[in-house]
């Protein structure tokens, strides 16, 4: 009884002592009859120091002084120091900290520290509204996000949660407020076009026609008459009402022009002349037809380049780098790989009635891909698989095989491109292969009886996987 002979003692120092402090602090004896309690304590109840002291806590809990529960109490119980936050009406909370204290085995006295932690609480009221808020924003960024992917011509979606891709995404809807040309660069398949429709969707010219043409797509003795259209009876075998051309039908409205690099620098220095003088001429006609054109180009080709080897004009260069914008390859966004695989498997469930899923397995398999035919060849993997694959899972064993099969069917990344060694890369088939079967088959013994292996072998390679 160290502690409560201490106590005893030196009451009137220790008194004046606790008194001085802000915070309530109750001192109970081992069975949590009060020995002293602080000013700052009785300050915060209903009751006196003389009607607090010598009574016992339950008492005090019984008679509501002490409300709920006590840390005294717990403290008594467990032997431990204990903590309680309390509610105590008007928006007042307090935490009551109680430290048992022991003389040997012997618990001798408890001291309880009570403190006024109403202003944290309304701190911390304040930061879960903040959160919520937040995460109220947040959803609807994200929602607002795919809404906007919806804002596409045709049924496709911009998906994208790449930070980059999502500022690139922005610009481009600004863009389309202006009638400024922009020209979208990026490896084939990164959505040059898918970029061209959004910032068509959000233009002006929205309901405006919107004519593309793929220029690598067009024969050189056609392009000509295909751009500018002809008068009839221009030539011989041709349509006898004669044609109208792409700048034409685009008038008022917005011309893409696909693969632009391919353009034939014969049609190349027309195309400058039509952007810069906004007229055409049909070929065999006299005509003067003023044109307003919003014009969007994309190519592949590092145009740049292009024009330094000769092959694009500088003067069209320039005039068409008016907007750049250019579009990473999706190995640059790893993050769009889930939501973009997603998004097809969506599209193709609907497409042909099923209910594929992709497990999580599966995804970091397609993220880990080099991704050289971007998300054209992502989209052509997903709907190989759903496609071919039995049940409703895409495992990553069926990515592994597709992703080498499209390795083998020319593009440059295989498995080797992952940087993984043979040894390691025919261990990952080896586990696809016997998880996919004990999975089919629906047991070890099953599976050993397919794959002609001993039971055990199957048994001691689950056990390793599970390691
Ligand atoms: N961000 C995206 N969200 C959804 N689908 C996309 C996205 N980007 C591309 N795609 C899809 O990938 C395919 C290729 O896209 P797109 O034709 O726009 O690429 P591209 O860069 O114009 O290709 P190319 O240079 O070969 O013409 C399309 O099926 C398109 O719908």
């Amino acid at each position: 009884m160290k502690y409560i002979q201490f106590l005893k003692e030196n009451y009137d120092w220790l008194m004046d002592f606790i008194n001085c402090m802000t915070v309530g602090i109750w001192i109970t004896d081992a069975e949590g009859r009060v020995i002293m309690v602080n000013n700052s304590s009785i300050s915060t109840g209903g009751l006196g120091r003389e009607e607090i002291l010598g009574r016992y806590t339950t008492e005090l809990l019984e008679s509501g002084y002490i409300l709920y529960e006590s840390s005294v109490l717990k403290a008594i119980e467990s032997g431990h120091e204990e903590s309680i936050v309390q509610e105590e009406g008007e928006g007042n909370h307090s935490m009551a900290t109680s430290v048992p204290l022991f003389d040997g085995d012997e618990l001798d006295l408890i001291v309880c520290v009570e403190l006024d932690i109403t202003e944290v609480m309304r701190l911390k009221g304040l930061l879960e509204n903040q959160k919520n808020i937040t995460r109220k924003y947040r959803d609807e960024l994200l929602k607002f996000l795919g809404q906007n992917n919806t804002e596409n011509n045709g049924s496709e979606e911009l998906v994208t949660y790449n930070v980059n891709m999502i500022r690139i995404k922005d610009m481009a809807a600004k863009t389309g407020k202006t009638d400024a040309t922009v020209i979208i660069t990026g490896e084939s398949g990164t959505g040059k076009e898918v970029m061209a429709n959004l910032i068509q969707k959000n233009s002006a010219r929205a309901d405006a026609p919107f004519i593309k043409v793929n220029c690598a797509a067009i024969p050189e003795s056609l392009i000509e008459s295909e751009f500018f259209g002809y008068e009839k009876g221009t030539f011989t075998g041709a349509n006898v009402n004669g044609k109208i051309g792409l700048f034409e039908l685009a008038n008022g409205g917005t011309l893409f022009l696909d693969e632009i690099g391919d353009l034939p620098l014969q049609m190349q220095s027309k195309l400058l002349r039509v952007i810069q003088e906004r007229e055409v001429r049909k070929i065999g006609g006299e005509k003067v037809i003023p044109v307003d054109i919003r014009f969007i180009a994309a190519t592949n080709k590092n145009l740049k380049k292009e024009m330094e080897r000769g092959a694009f004009r500088s003067d069209l260069y320039y005039r068409l780098f008016v907007v750049p914008i250019h579009i990473p390859p999706l190995r640059q966004r790893i993050e769009d790989i889930a939501p973009m695989a997603n998004y097809f498997i969506k599209m193709f469930n609907e497409q042909y009635k099923m209910n594929k899923v992709i497990c999580d397995d599966a995804i970091k398999e397609l993220e880990a891909y080099y991704w050289p035919g971007n998300v054209r060849e992502l989209r052509n993997v997903i709907e190989r698989m759903a496609v071919s694959g039995s049940g409703d899972q895409i495992t990553r064993f069926q990515v592994s095989m597709c992703l080498n099969d499209n390795a083998g069917a020319g593009d440059n990344m295989g498995p080797g491109a992952r940087n993984q060694s043979l040894g390691a890369l025919l261990k990952e088939y080896e586990r696809e292969i016997i998880m996919k079967t004990v999975d089919e088959c629906g047991s070890i013994s099953a599976a050993a009886r397919a794959l002609q292996v001993n039971k055990s072998t199957i048994s001691k390679k689950l056990k390793e996987y599970e390691r």
